[in-house]
């Protein structure tokens, strides 16, 4: 689709309300001929719109650099030690890097800029090998919601958490929905498509012709409404309870499923105006529009619609995918097409390998999150969930780790260990008795656990060597994975980032 305003433009630009980038162009108000020049008119629109959006992406990409090769400024309160690397992949937000305070942090996306090897990684969607992953690595964080480009279980492995974002894009997601189904509903992009491939090539650009055209052709992209129609929502978490909502308040009826609804996501939900489907294959049965949100899992949501279900939904269904490619079977969809069994659209923002240039995949660019508040509250969500994992040991937002808050004691002095270990009977109590070996009061812990793997948080009063003693205390329980000590971050010299780390993986190398 082409960048410009709807019907043929004087080119002269006029203040459009609510836009800040794309300006709106002044109608015409007499029909003429239309030159050739017309045709450089529209051109030069289009020239001036996109120049206008490069511009404004790489003032954002020029910030975001700016901000991540910041030199290592004496941080407020004093503090001149080492501070946390933290390396980026992607381009990310300026708002979630300038959480990170100068001096304490150095962030860059670059090795050499940063003064110590990464103690966090921060990424979108870079697909992330595990050669990237140094031991040197806490924690990984992806400002957004799909983890599917990390290797979680081998991190799970390593003994490293990985956090996400969930809910920070969700208002952009949900809002590309809606026009989702609306493309989906009606003509509007074949119709654009065909305007300026057809009707402008054909009518030679004269505008009397185009406009005739235009009002003869329309015959050709008859929709209907979305009013009334079923609405079938596959997962109802952040972005599903935000559509949920959205489409009722759009006149639509709508349907739910989520084999895994969590209690808060319930809550969130209308769940008086929104009909609960039992499985997935009752929600395709009476959905006249499908929209799937659920993470990409192999083995659990892979073409979790498939050619077998696919065989239940009404002949006309369209379908949303917004969430990943391979949650859709498109080999089966595109046979479905094939034999005339189903009519519907299938409009993503992933490609399909096995649906590319078919007329009913209207597929646009990986945009769902691409909004300016989407990605800014994803990096900013992020950045807080880093610092408060490195100078603290809380775990929230991880999809591999227990939720693990344990609050400091108002006043405490001394050191806090958090432990990462395989999640085996007798572990906890190898920890405190070695402990108790050396002589050390336990103030407070938590123990935690998720599948395989366990966290521990054990808070007491001032260690000589906690080199030492972490490696006294691996030897002693051999399932632990790493430890990390962190004594009063950025005031004593224990505090320091970047000491007092185990990592078994790294010494049994
Ligand atoms: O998983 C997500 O949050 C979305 O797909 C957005 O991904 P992006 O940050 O790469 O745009």
């Amino acid at each position: 689709m082409m960048l410009h305003a709807t019907a043929p433009l004087t080119g002269k630009a006029v203040a459009c309300k609510g836009s800040r980038s794309v300006p709106c162009v002044a109608p015409r108000t007499t029909a003429r001929r239309l030159p050739v020049a017309r045709a450089t008119s529209t051109e030069s629109d289009e020239i001036a719109l996109l120049e206008k959006a490069l511009s404004i992406a790489k003032e954002r990409a020029a910030k975001a650099k700016e901000v991540a090769a910041a030199p290592p400024a004496t941080a407020a309160g004093g503090y001149s030690g080492p501070g946390f690397t933290i390396k980026t992949f992607n381009a990310i937000s300026p708002v979630g890097l300038e959480r990170f305070p100068a001096g304490k942090y150095v962030v860059s996306g670059d090795d050499a800029k940063l003064p110590a090897s990464p103690m966090a990684i921060m990424l979108r969607s870079h697909q992330l090998k595990q050669e990237e992953v140094p031991p040197t690595v806490r924690c990984i964080v992806r400002c957004g919601a799909g983890v599917n480009n990390i290797p979680v279980p081998k991190m799970t492995e390593l003994g490293i958490p990985v956090f996400n974002t969930p809910g920070a894009n969700a208002n952009a997601v949900k809002e590309l929905v809606i026009c989702g189904l609306l493309l989906a509903s009606r003509g509007i992009l074949e119709g654009n498509k065909y305007t300026e491939e057809v009707i402008y090539k054909e009518e030679n650009m004269d505008y009397d012709k185009v406009a005739k055209r235009i009002e003869k052709d329309k015959a050709k992209f008859v929709g209907c409404e979305i009013e009334g129609k079923t609405l079938g929502v596959v997962g109802l978490g952040a972005i599903g309870g935000r559509v949920v909502n959205a489409a009722l308040a759009l006149g639509m009826k709508v349907v739910g499923y989520d084999p895994v609804l969590s209690l808060d996501a319930a809550w969130k939900l209308p769940g008086d105006r929104m009909a609960r489907a039992e499985s997935l294959e009752d929600l395709l049965k009476v959905s006249d529009y499908v929209t799937v949100h659920v993470p990409y899992i192999k083995g659990a949501t892979h073409h979790m619609i498939n050619g077998t279900n696919l065989k239940q939904c009404k002949p006309n269904v369209s379908f949303l995918n917004f969430s990943r490619t391979e949650i859709i079977d498109g080999e089966a969809l595109r046979d479905m097409y094939k034999a005339g069994r189903l009519t519907g659209k299938y409009i993503s923002d992933f490609a399909d390998p096995f649906l590319s240039g078919h007329p009913k995949h209207l597929v646009i660019p990986h945009l769902g999150a691409s909004t300016e508040e989407a990605e800014d509250n994803s990096a900013a969500m992020a950045a807080e969930t880093v610092k408060d994992f490195l100078e603290t040991g809380t775990i929230r937002n991880s999809v591999n780790f227990p939720q693990t808050v344990l609050d400091k004691k108002p006043g405490h002095i001394g050191g806090r260990l958090c432990i990462v270990n395989k999640n085996e009977a007798g572990v906890l109590g190898q920890i405190t008795t070695f402990l108790g070996t050396q002589n050390i009061n336990i103030e407070q812990q938590i123990n935690t656990s998720r599948g395989d793997i366990a966290y521990t948080v054990l808070d007491f009063g001032k260690v000589e060597d906690p080199a030492g003693l972490q490696a006294g205390l691996a030897k002693a329980c051999p399932a632990i994975i790493s430890s990390r000590f962190i004594g009063n971050v950025f005031d004593d010299e224990l505090g320091q980032p970047g000491t007092y780390f185990y990592v078994k993986w790294a010494n049994s190398a």
